[in-house]
């Protein structure tokens, strides 16, 4: 008896806990969503009622926050905030970032390659990295390491000039395009050929697809990682599990021992590393830290540069097929680049003087951001007051989201926001667009890294396929394409497969 009124003691504590919780956004007069009393907003998504992109678009578009500049919701019992305003976005992401200075997403002592990577770590050690870091991906250096992508976007004609039959050819582009992006990373970061345009299976692909395949357990422990970090270390999660950390390890140490050895300079990732292996680099708790601090770094391009190069240029790819008129202005812009760098593929003539194609990856990656939202937590241990907007004070920890894929298309930002339109990203449009409406790169200082690096990636291959090919629909092509539902990261729910025809531009 006395077992049975202990029992209901607790049931109604909790009960009466889950109430109080629940109530946290009215008690501060905050507008705000009511969901699922266990699991929170992306319940939707946890019990696979949609896709986590479907599941954040639809809290974005619930009428009971239509008009809000941002508005409460629980992931679990816990209350976070997503902010709509692209105004308050930028306060949050550019001007106080000194409040806003880690992600939510984080490991633990386990999954050192998880928890030491510039994505993943925390202030003061992320500030250290990344200004050591930086200097690998100025445009001088990207210069320097021009070469590299050339001959790789070679490889990448090549292989496709091998499979055409009456030149003509259908290729899954998502395949083909990270079979490049794998290539291009093992060579300028790591100084390996990997050889995955010439095998399929090659090792560093492998590891690519480890890294972007998830079952149910990892999945959950993908989306607490991002979402309740600590969860994800009771359960055990890394996000770089062992196969996959032993690989990293091995190669990265391989080619750094080799290059202390020689003494040889490329100026490449390896000699940054060997730099960084010289400070006296501490965790934030002021312990000393292993190699794996190196190593998480090489790991960037993985879940960093990787999925996100891919997906992006595959999209673009897609919307090229389906908008034969953008892709003749593409290729006449390519045409008139080639004709004013003496038929030379530069460095100068693929990032100054393609401003079109530019506006065709950034209007893809607008339609296709490679993340749902983009996450911060409050680090200001005194809160921070978000007047004028409302005179709540977000306190110390709290999450807060910047929801790229519903913001994107939002209909009040960009106008009919499903049609693909490169002119809206055009030197007089982009003026009236307000900042932060376009986040598919982040924003402030926590910006992605790599974005320049990403363009030259990407641009070299187009130019490169564009001009050999015109790319065509074929009998197999999507004619819509929507959002992976398994998928954390952007990726779509068809396989893109597409026609290469060839036709020279010269
Ligand atoms: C189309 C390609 C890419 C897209 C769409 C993309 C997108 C993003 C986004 C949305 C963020 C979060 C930014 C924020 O929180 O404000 C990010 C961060 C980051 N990205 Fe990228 N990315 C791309 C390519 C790359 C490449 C090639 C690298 C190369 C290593 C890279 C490395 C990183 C790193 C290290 C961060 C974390 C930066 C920090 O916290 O200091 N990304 N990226």
């Amino acid at each position: 008896m006395a077992v049975l009124l202990g029992f209901f003691v607790i049931l109604i504590l909790i009960t009466i806990w889950l109430y109080w919780q629940q109530s946290y956004f009215k008690r501060h007069n905050i507008p705000y969503v009511q969901t699922n009393i266990f699991l929170g907003g992306l319940s939707d998504s946890l019990l696979r009622k949609c896709g986590f992109f479907e599941n954040v678009m639809r809290l974005y578009r619930r009428p009971e926050v239509a008009d809000v500049p941002f508005f409460g919701f629980f992931i679990f019992q816990r209350p976070a905030l997503v902010i709509k305003d692209p105004e308050l976005i930028k306060r949050i992401m550019v001007k106080d970032f000194n409040s806003f200075q880690n992600r939510v997403t984080a490991s633990y002592d386990g999954d050192p390659l998880g928890k030491y990577n510039l994505i993943f770590v925390k202030n003061p050690l992320w500030k250290r990295l990344r200004d050591k870091l930086t200097p690998f991906f100025t445009s001088g250096k990207l210069k320097k390491m021009f070469y590299i992508m050339d001959k790789v976007s070679s490889d990448l004609v090549k292989s496709v000039d091998a499979k055409m039959i009456n030149d003509k050819v259908e290729i899954n582009v998502r395949e083909l395009i990270a079979a490049y992006g794998t290539d291009v990373i093992a060579s300028v970061a790591y100084g390996l050929e990997a050889k995955t345009l010439e095998n399929p299976n090659s090792d560093f692909r492998q590891v690519g697809r480890r890294l972007y395949t998830f079952n149910f357990i990892k999945g959950l422990g993908r989306f607490l990682q991002a979402t309740r970090p600590e969860l994800a270390k009771v359960i055990g999660y890394k996000r770089f599990d062992d196969e996959v950390s032993g690989f990293m390890r091995a190669n990265i140490n391989h080619v750094m021992t080799e290059r202390a050895k020689t003494g040889e300079v490329r100026h490449d990732l390896i000699d940054i590393l060997n730099e960084l292996k010289k400070m006296d680099l501490k965790d934030n708790d002021g312990t000393p830290i292993s190699d794996d601090v190196l190593y998480a770094q090489a790991c960037v391009f993985f879940i960093g540069g990787f999925e996100t190069s891919s997906s992006t240029q595959s999209f673009a790819m897609y919307e090229l097929v389906k908008h034969q008129d953008i892709q003749e202005r593409v290729r006449d812009e390519i045409k008139e680049m080639l004709i004013k760098h003496n038929g030379e593929i530069t460095y100068e003539g693929v990032m100054n003087d393609t401003p079109f194609l530019q506006q065709v990856i950034i209007e893809a990656l607008r339609l296709y951001p490679i993340v749902a939202w983009i996450d911060r937590e409050c680090t200001d241990p005194n809160g921070y007051s978000l007047e004028p907007y409302s005179n709540f004070k977000i306190p110390y920890k709290m999450q807060l989201y910047m929801p790229a894929y519903p913001l994107h298309r939002d209909e009040k930002l960009f106008p009919n926001p499903t049609k693909f339109d490169p002119d809206r990203f055009s030197p007089e449009n982009k003026q009236n667009m307000p900042a932060c409406a376009f986040i598919g790169f982040g924003a402030g200082n926590r910006i992605c890294i790599g974005e320049r690096f990403a363009y030259v990636q990407m641009k070299t291959a187009f130019v490169k396929i564009l001009k050999e090919y015109r790319l065509e629909p074929s009998l197999s092509t999507p004619s819509e394409i929507g959002v992976n539902s398994n998928a954390a990261v952007m990726q779509p729910d068809k396989p893109l497969l597409l026609n290469f025809v060839r036709d020279p531009l010269f």
